[in-house]
């Protein structure tokens, strides 16, 4: 049965952030001295109705798929490498791997739209065309496939949370998906192309410019109404960002805390905000990625990122490796003493007046 009709996403249990927020105060700590980690704390408290939220396992959901519009040269790799990169996910050897073990997640790689067939141990198999086509020349894909991209990346979180994890990290792999994502930055935010296109994965300077134009022409040719995300995605591309976007509207209709990653995943994220405007309140942003667009695209969300360490890889990488912070916010409310609990002293020390 489709998903997104019936969408219904609870609003925040603002009761119990106040119940969280109140018991931060008793804590052997003086007041606000834990910062954003105690807004944090509140909002997981929102977010999962539990005033002693919950936010382990975490899960990192990586979409892998591929975009017609690599073959303009707009990559510093070529297209194949998102088949090896999966390979190289399944062997346990990229970066999301080690930050995966690090934090304890569990961690699940689908084939949503992979431009050749790839196989493995552990695969999940969900490719729903090989690759999109370039939109500089026609539409990435159809509006049904658009839907049925978002619908899978929705189920496959839902089975994931079922499964029992805590926290979703979604994650992508695609070669070109910077290009996409600019190119749906620019088309929902009618903002300036320049202030949201990068390097990608290492283009040069000249490149960038060359793929401004690829943008634009795409834009001028596509058309895509602003208004409806799916002919966005349909017009766009690609199929692991509307796979990404299905993901974390799951996490929200499950009360489950999604951590947002970089470029790409920010660009999902504002899809998922353009299908339901509720759906940024479950979200939380890890980092602040190299790419230059990504500021920009974090303002729209209207997030302030946990890390800034000039990242720009994907995968999912940059939310595992903030993954901790929120599971310090969380600790914090469940493991540390009160002031009454540990026989400390709650009283601010007053500077009597003189004489
Ligand atoms: O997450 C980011 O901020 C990010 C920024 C730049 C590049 N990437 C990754 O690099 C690939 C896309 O780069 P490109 O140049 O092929 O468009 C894709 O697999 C992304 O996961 C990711
Ligand atoms: C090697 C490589 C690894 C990646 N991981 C995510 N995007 C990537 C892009 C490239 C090129």
């Amino acid at each position: 049965m489709p998903v997104l009709p019936t969408l219904s996403i609870p609003a925040l249990d603002l009761e119990t952030g106040c119940t969280t927020r109140d018991y931060i105060e008793t804590l052997t700590k003086p007041s606000g001295s834990l910062g954003r980690l105690e807004a944090l704390a509140v909002q997981l408290a929102e977010i999962t109705a539990d005033p002693f939220p919950v936010v382990t396992p975490p899960g990192v959901l990586v979409f892998a798929a591929d975009h017609g519009v690599a073959v303009e040269g707009v990559s510093a790799f070529p297209q194949e490498v998102t088949a090896q990169m999966v390979q190289n996910f399944l062997n346990g050897g990229a970066a999301i791997n080690v930050f995966s073990n690090r934090i304890g997640a569990r961690l699940h790689i689908v084939d949503i739209g992979v431009a050749s067939d790839v196989d493995g141990e552990g695969l999940i198999r969900k490719k729903i065309r090989y690759g999109t086509a370039n939109f500089i020349q026609e539409d990435a894909m159809t509006h049904h496939e658009a839907l049925q991209a978002v619908e899978t990346g929705y189920k496959q979180a839902e089975e994931f949370i079922h499964q029992g994890i805590k926290t979703l990290i979604p994650g992508e792999m695609g070669i070109g998906n910077t290009t996409a994502s600019s190119a749906i930055l620019a088309a929902i935010s009618g903002k300036d192309i320049s202030t949201l296109i990068g390097q990608g994965s290492g283009i040069s300077r000249e490149k960038v410019l060359y793929k401004r134009q690829v943008i634009e022409k795409a834009l001028s040719e596509r058309n895509p109404d602003r208004s409806d995300p799916i002919d966005v995605l349909a017009k766009l591309g690609g199929l692991e960002i509307a796979g990404m976007a299905g993901a974390m509207l799951a996490a929200t209709t499950n009360r489950i805390p999604i951590l947002i990653d970089g470029f790409i995943c920010t660009t999902a994220a504002l899809i998922a905000k353009k299908i339901s405007d509720r759906a940024t309140d479950y979200m939380m942003v890890g980092h602040r990625s190299a790419e230059t667009g990504h500021g920009t695209a974090i303002q729209l969300l209207e997030k302030k990122p946990l890390l800034d360490l000039g990242l720009r890889l994907g995968e999912g990488s940059g939310a595992a490796v903030a993954f901790p912070i929120l599971e310090s916010a969380s600790l914090m409310v469940s493991e540390m003493a009160t002031f009454a609990s540990a026989g400390v002293s709650n009283q601010e020390k007053r500077n009597e007046p003189e004489g």
